[in-house]
């Protein structure tokens, strides 16, 4: 595998002068190979390799290269919202250029027309998608797109949009694609019209093992057939602390979050035998405790857990706390993070070694059923073992429970190649948003325009025309589409929905149950926005069950489904307006967290999937004209956000305040804007001097 010395490199000085000054000497194998595949050249390319090896700066030198001879803009899209920060701030040095860096990403219905004056913009699939269906101007000039962490069209969640926006991207301009190791890649760049580039090479070689029960110990069989043992009562704690008493940092993955929990506590009663760094520790600690945005006993729960050098990570723990997580691991004062495999998916997050724990996952339609994780999973989580620059090599094992399984275990995960990626837009929800996407982008089409589109997609073609065929019946049936002379385009209705960016079932749910309802209570709306394919899903325990529906008390809006999965999502969606009502009354957020057994990061989820469900809610009420079922939306869209009782709406439009400022300032007569600039010196003794002097300030600048 060849590499190039930087200084060798056909590019402007400036660029090789940034790249040394990120200490790069020399490009590796990947990046070698997609500059002599005609990266400078502005080929396009499918970039297949392994994590950490070094394909943003691919992208990096592509983009920069290309606007600086021909200019335009570059779009960097990336499938989740952390790993947009992660790049934007990566991108900050090629503004010594003169190159403009910007990001968008949240609130969908904005044309973001502010973004016209920059150069590379970064951004999700999601939300480049619907910056195309708001017609954004500025994207005309875009001719060079990155598509990162191209693999994702194999998800079943994200696959559709990101698929969607291949396909229109090839047909705007350069196309970069950046992916983990796939089987399919000559078909996936064929299908890009690019150049495949795949090398399997790591900055750190990775020794990949299975350990199971011999005997009163445990022992690790590698590929490479070497073994070693390590001794304990469990496997996951035997090995772990085998890494670290050499110094080394450890990722256990399990595979739920209860698992996640209860190993981190194991691990931290062994901790005592390692030497840790004790005052650092206390100091993240404390950092831990004072975090505003997560419940009282998660954080007590996390510190001491932390003060031992482990801690577990998943999607329930809020923002910060998985800020502070994440960077004590980094700087190597935290020793183990125990997390679900969501955490491998992208975050650079690397360890010497990591532990899979279980290599089965619950099924998500099936309840209760078990199935292997995909090899991709795999690949993603042990590609973090081995942090370049410290440790010679990585390490990963895989926890089997006996001989017999370890050789399954083995051919499976360690000998095979990974799945190939294939299409998921076969479903009636991803597919029927795909045409709407199209029509709502590319403008009114004739039904062989469209179905040109169609034959774009990776679905085998039959499929795609069956999918077609009924997407079309339904959408004009659903007065979605509507048809003039033999042009397809978008109802008033329809434009509407696609600029919300929700799916259109959910549109037609809540505009079926709207239309034949008369005005309800406020818990039927959020049971009917949370019941909608795009709203929160929670698990809901038997017990729970009575509970909720013996607390109910008004006629929902949707009828009870016979089916048994939909009856677990209507519980579900009824337990999440429960959950959203008790907030917008005001109710603590402990109090929330502990009577309906989530995290922080749950609560936020659903706070934010909601503000954008009532919005829209709102929307299709005034576009259907429904005056009743509007204004409840609406008042109930002006409390999610911040969880409010109505007479505290006015005062959360100030900047700045919140529910408990809010709460304060009312409770001391203080009831709106002019309140508060009538006030003032009132306002700064409650809220002290200076944040008081800038709620006056906003304030004022509101009632002007
Ligand atoms: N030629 C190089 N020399 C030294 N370090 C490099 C080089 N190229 C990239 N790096 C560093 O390697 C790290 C990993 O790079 P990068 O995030 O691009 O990996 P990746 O292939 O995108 O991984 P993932 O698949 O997880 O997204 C980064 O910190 C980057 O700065
Ligand atoms: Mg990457």
């Amino acid at each position: 595998m060849e590499t190039i010395t930087v200084d060798k490199l056909p590019l402007d000085e400036k660029i090789i002068l940034i790249l040394k000054k990120r200490g790069i000497r020399t490009l590796n194998p990947p990046q070698a190979e997609a500059i002599k595949k005609g990266l400078l050249e502005g080929k396009r390319l499918l970039v297949t390799s392994p994590t950490a090896s070094g394909k943003t700066l691919i992208a990096e030198l592509g983009m920069v290269n290309y606007l600086l001879s021909k200019g335009g803009k570059a779009i960097y899209i990336t499938p989740l919202r952390a790993l947009t920060n992660e790049k934007y701030n990566t991108f900050k040095d090629w503004e010594s250029l003169g190159l403009k860096i910007g990001m968008s990403s949240g609130d969908y219905d904005t044309d973001d027309s502010w973004l016209e004056n920059y150069d590379i913009i970064v951004t999700t699939y999601e939300k480049l998608d619907s910056l195309w269906r708001h017609k954004a101007k500025w994207l005309n000039d875009v001719s060079y797109f990155v598509l990162d962490e191209f693999h994702y069209l194999n998800d079943p969640e994200r696959g559709p949009t990101v698929e969607s926006v291949a396909i229109r991207a090839k047909r705007k301009g350069v196309v970069l694609g950046l992916s983990a190791t796939i089987s399919n890649g000559n078909e996936i760049a064929k299908w890009l019209n690019a150049e495949l580039v795949a090398t399997n090479w790591r900055p750190v070689p990775l020794k990949e093992g299975i350990i199971y029960p011999e005997k009163k110990d445990f022992i690790i069989v590698y590929k490479d057939n070497s073994t070693r043992k390590v001794y304990g009562d469990d496997p996951i704690i035997a090995y772990t602390i085998d890494i670290v008493s050499k110094g080394g940092q450890v990722l256990v993955f399990r595979s739920s979050r209860k698992l996640a929990e209860s190993t981190a506590r194991k691990i931290a009663q062994y901790m005592n035998f390692i030497k840790l760094e004790d005052k650092k520790l206390l100091d993240i600690g404390r950092e831990i405790k004072e975090v505003d945005d997560a419940g009282t006993n998660e954080k007590e729960d996390l510190y001491n857990l932390i003060i031992k050098g482990v801690s577990y990570h998943h999607a329930g723990l809020s923002k910060k706390l998985r800020d502070i997580i994440e960077s004590s691991f980094r700087e190597r004062i935290l020793k183990v993070i125990v997390a679900t495999p969501t955490l491998a998916a992208g975050v650079n997050l690397p360890a010497r070694a990591v532990i899979i724990g279980d290599i089965y996952r619950y099924n998500r339609k099936v309840v209760g059923y078990m199935d292997l994780i995909p090899v991709m999973d795999y690949k993603q989580m042990s590609g973090r073992a081995g942090r370049p620059g410290f440790d010679e090599n990585g390490e990963a094992v895989i926890v089997v429970r006996s001989k017999r399984e370890a050789q399954k275990v083995f051919e499976r995960y360690l000998m095979s190649d990974v799945e190939p990626i294939e299409s998921k837009l076969g479903s009636e929800s991803a597919f029927y948003s795909f045409l709407i996407s199209i029509i709502a982008s590319e403008g009114e089409k004739t039904e062989r325009e469209l179905l040109e589109y169609v034959k774009e997609t990776l679905l085998p073609k039959e499929l795609a025309k069956k999918y077609f065929k009924s997407g079309l019946n339904w959408l004009l049936d659903h007065d979605i589409f509507i048809k003039i002379e033999d042009k397809i385009k978008l109802s008033r209705f329809g434009s509407r929905i696609s600029d919300l960016y929700i799916n259109p079932f959910t549109a037609v749910t809540i505009r079926e149950a709207l239309e034949k309802s008369e005005k309800s209570c406020e818990i039927a709306y959020l049971h009917l926005l949370a019941y909608t394919p795009d709203g929160p899903t929670i698990s809901v325990s038997k017990s729970e069950e009575e509970a909720l529906i013996d607390e109910l008390n008004c006629e929902l809006l949707v009828d009870e489904p016979e089916d048994e999965y939909e009856f677990s999502n209507y519980i579900s969606a009824l337990k999440v307006a429960f959950i959203v009502y008790d907030w917008i009354n005001e109710i603590d957020e402990d109090t929330i967290l502990g009577k309906y057994g989530i995290g922080s990061g749950d609560l936020r989820a659903i706070i934010d999937t909601m503000d954008w469900l009532t919005y829209s809610g709102f929307h299709v009420a005034s576009v259907l004209e429904l005056k009743d079922h509007k204004e409840v939306l609406e008042e109930l869209h002006m409390r999610v956000k911040d969880g409010i009782k109505p007479e505290l709406i006015e005062l959360v439009k100030v900047p700045g305040i919140g529910r408990a400022r809010a709460r304060l300032l009312y409770q001391h007569d203080i009831k709106r804007p002019e309140d508060i600039v009538m006030n003032p010196e009132k306002v700064k003794r409650l809220l002290g001097p200076n944040l008081g002097e800038k709620i006056v300030r906003e304030a004022a600048r509101i009632i002007a």
